[in-house]
């Protein structure tokens, strides 16, 4: 449900019971409202004269006649306040008052009228009416007294719909706030996985696949599991690129990039480690079945390129598990190399 299908009462959560309890709290009896409702007649007679009076004394406050703004708006208010003194003077201090009381402490909050400023204004009305009160009607002490209770009344009403309005403000930020730490962290991950990935092939980058192979080498010394890597670097490919084209280089790098992808085991690693060279981690796989898996990709290769070739070194830890992750990179590749100058072993263990 929205704030504005709910009417101001409903909202603050008061019910009649709760304006017969406020009421009660501040002991305004039945006989002090019909008081009050009795000196309506001839506070209607000087209204014009209290609500002149009252905005004369606000407006010689720079900070309200700021707040006023402008001359319609003076004549708005007095018309409001004009309501607002017959209010008081009613004796029908029911749901609908209340409920204009509450849309005042609303509408000051809105437009940022502080507290002191309304408690003022509050003060300096009650000033003006009871000298009025004094010279016209009889039971004097108690009417005043009442009028009092009523203005307290009204004061912790206004003051209920403007620290409602502030606690709206704050849970509503709080809202916000962890929606953008929400998206913060979620854009947060997003940027770290990308910045792990090889743009063009979507495969692991080198700086990824150092981490990649460390965390793993750590996983095979615990279990005592072999590991193998496997380097990849296609022969002469500046030759495709200088031949063939660039576009065709990319082709060629992209579709290695898918043998790595799908010609191995869900646990394998596929990577870039730059240009035209790609290494895959192997856990849990010795040079024999690592050897097994190169040479199902090497086909897949020369079966769509019989004019190209790949060189494949492939290293493991063996039973040495203090092996650095750079330490079998540097073997891998060494054996690629011993791999690129044989033609007939294109795949070196
Ligand atoms: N098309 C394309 N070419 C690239 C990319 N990255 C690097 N290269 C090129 O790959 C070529 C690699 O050349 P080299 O390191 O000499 O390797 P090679 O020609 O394969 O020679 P060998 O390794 O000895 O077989 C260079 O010409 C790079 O410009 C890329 O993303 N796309």
């Amino acid at each position: 449900m929205n704030y504005t299908d709910k009417t101001l009462l409903e909202r603050m959560k008061i019910t009649k019971i709760e304006i017969l309890e406020r009421l009660n709290i501040l002991g305004l009896h039945d006989e002090e409202i019909r008081l009050l409702s009795k000196s309506r007649p001839f506070i209607e007679t000087k209204i014009e004269h209290i609500i002149n009076t009252f905005y004369q004394k606000q407006i010689s406050n720079d900070e309200v006649a700021a707040l006023i703004g402008d001359s319609d708006t003076l004549v708005r208010l007095k018309e409001a306040q004009h309501a607002y003194i017959l209010d008081l003077f009613s004796g029908k201090y029911d749901a609908d008052y209340v409920n204009n009381r509450l849309r005042i402490g609303m509408v000051h909050k809105r437009i940022g009228v502080d507290p002191k400023l309304y408690l003022t204004a509050l003060s300096d009305l009650k000033y003006i009416i009871i000298p009025i009160l004094i010279e016209n009607i009889t039971n004097t002490e108690t009417t005043i007294r009442a009028l009092d209770k009523l203005l307290t009344f009204d004061a912790t009403l206004v003051f209920d719909t403007y620290i409602d309005s502030i606690v709206s403000e704050v849970v509503s930020s709080k809202e916000k706030l962890e929606i953008y730490a929400h998206n913060l962290e979620r854009k947060s991950k997003e940027f770290e996985r990308l910045s792990k990935l090889d743009s063009m092939t979507g495969l692991y980058n080198r700086r990824a696949m150092q981490d990649m192979l460390n965390r793993e080498l750590i996983v095979s010394k615990r279990r005592k599991s072999n590991l193998s890597l496997a380097y990849f670097d296609i022969d002469d490919f500046k030759n495709i690129n200088d031949l063939e084209g660039h576009n065709k280089g990319d082709k060629v790098i992209i579709f290695i990039s898918s043998l790595l992808l799908n010609q191995t085991r869900e646990v394998d690693i596929p990577c870039r480690a730059g240009g035209d060279e790609f290494c895959l981690i192997l856990p849990e796989c010795n040079t024999i079945n690592a050897k097994n898996i190169c040479t199902k990709i090497l086909a897949k290769f020369i079966e769509n390129y019989p004019n190209y070739n790949l060189s494949i070194g492939i290293a493991d830890t063996g039973n040495n598990y203090a092996l650095k992750e750079y330490d079998l990179i540097k073997s891998a590749d060494s054996k690629m190399y011993k791999a690129k100058k044989e033609n007939a072993q294109k795949i070196q263990i």
